[in-house]
């Protein structure tokens, strides 16, 4: 039997692991915190499962384990978040992800996020079409704490705001034409970008840190605060802004 390529397995994992959290939510047991908890654990523990069966070779970071030294020394790493967005998952919204990626050599390579409350599954191994661009911009921004840079941009691009929870979900309401960016800066975790990075560069969307720089993955310190995630037309300008508003924030005109 051929073995499935990279991207598929991190499709297959998710939208199992999506299904799993359905079911654990819907199953009514838990509630509040201990339902978030209870999905973090369950989906975790489905991930890990199986990609120990098939890629054993491979090491695994992953927001709900220990982190293991080893990947340090492997060229290829799974960067996974099993439940992105937990909060909004526990709340009983819709706005949350399944993030399973590869990253070889501190590069995405391979990914997916699911999106399990909207059916719908983003991955590499197939990217969507780019929703052609509208009228007018929209911005996705953590509905619990946006970013001053993004509220800046915001304001300086006439952009509107659309608050959203999950970092997979933001990054993914690009590819389903709900909003055009997505700036964060202030904290996260690689495992809170692996996935929707790959996916959305897979689909010829900039990807970058708020500095322009590439987002890097399995380093030794995972703590990963900021992202650029927009179409490729918009990209120069939204870094121009960020650069210098740091520098001048009251004189900040558009380029
Ligand atoms: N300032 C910050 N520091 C650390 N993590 C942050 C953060 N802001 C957002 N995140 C993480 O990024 C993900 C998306 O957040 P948000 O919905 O606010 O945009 C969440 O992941 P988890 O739900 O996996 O914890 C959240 O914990
Ligand atoms: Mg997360």
């Amino acid at each position: 039997m051929t073995q499935m390529s990279d991207a598929a397995l991190a499709r297959a994992i998710a939208d199992a692991a999506g299904q799993v959290l359905m079911a654990v939510r819907g199953s009514g047991l838990f509630a509040g915190k201990a339902l978030g908890a209870a999905g973090d654990r369950v989906a975790n523990a489905l991930i890990l499962e199986k990609l120990a069966q098939v890629r054993p070779d491979d090491a695994i970071l992953s927001e709900e384990s220990a982190d293991d030294a080893v990947r340090l020394d492997r060229s290829r790493v799974w960067i996974v978040d099993p439940l992105d967005g937990t909060r909004e998952y526990s709340e009983g919204r819709s706005d949350w992800a399944v993030h399973v990626a590869l990253a070889i050599d501190g590069a995405p390579a391979a990914g997916a996020v699911a999106l399990p409350a909207l059916g719908e599954t983003f991955a590499t191994d197939r990217p969507a079409a780019l929703p052609p661009a509208g009228q007018s911009l929209r911005m996705v921004v953590s509905r619990t704490r946006p970013a001053p840079e993004a509220e800046m941009v915001a304001a300086a691009i006439g952009a509107s705001l659309v608050p959203m929870g999950s970092a997979g979900a933001k990054a993914m309401a690009i590819l389903r034409d709900e909003a055009d960016i997505y700036v964060h800066s202030g904290g996260q975790y690689e495992w809170d970008s692996c996935a929707p990075i790959a996916v959305a560069a897979a689909s010829g969307l900039h990807v970058s840190r708020i500095d322009g720089s590439p987002l890097v993955y399995n380093r030794r310190d995972v703590y990963l605060p900021d992202l650029l995630i927009c179409r490729e037309d918009i990209a120069g300008r939204v870094l121009w802004l960020i650069a210098n508003a740091a520098k001048a924030p009251a004189t900040v005109q558009a380029p």
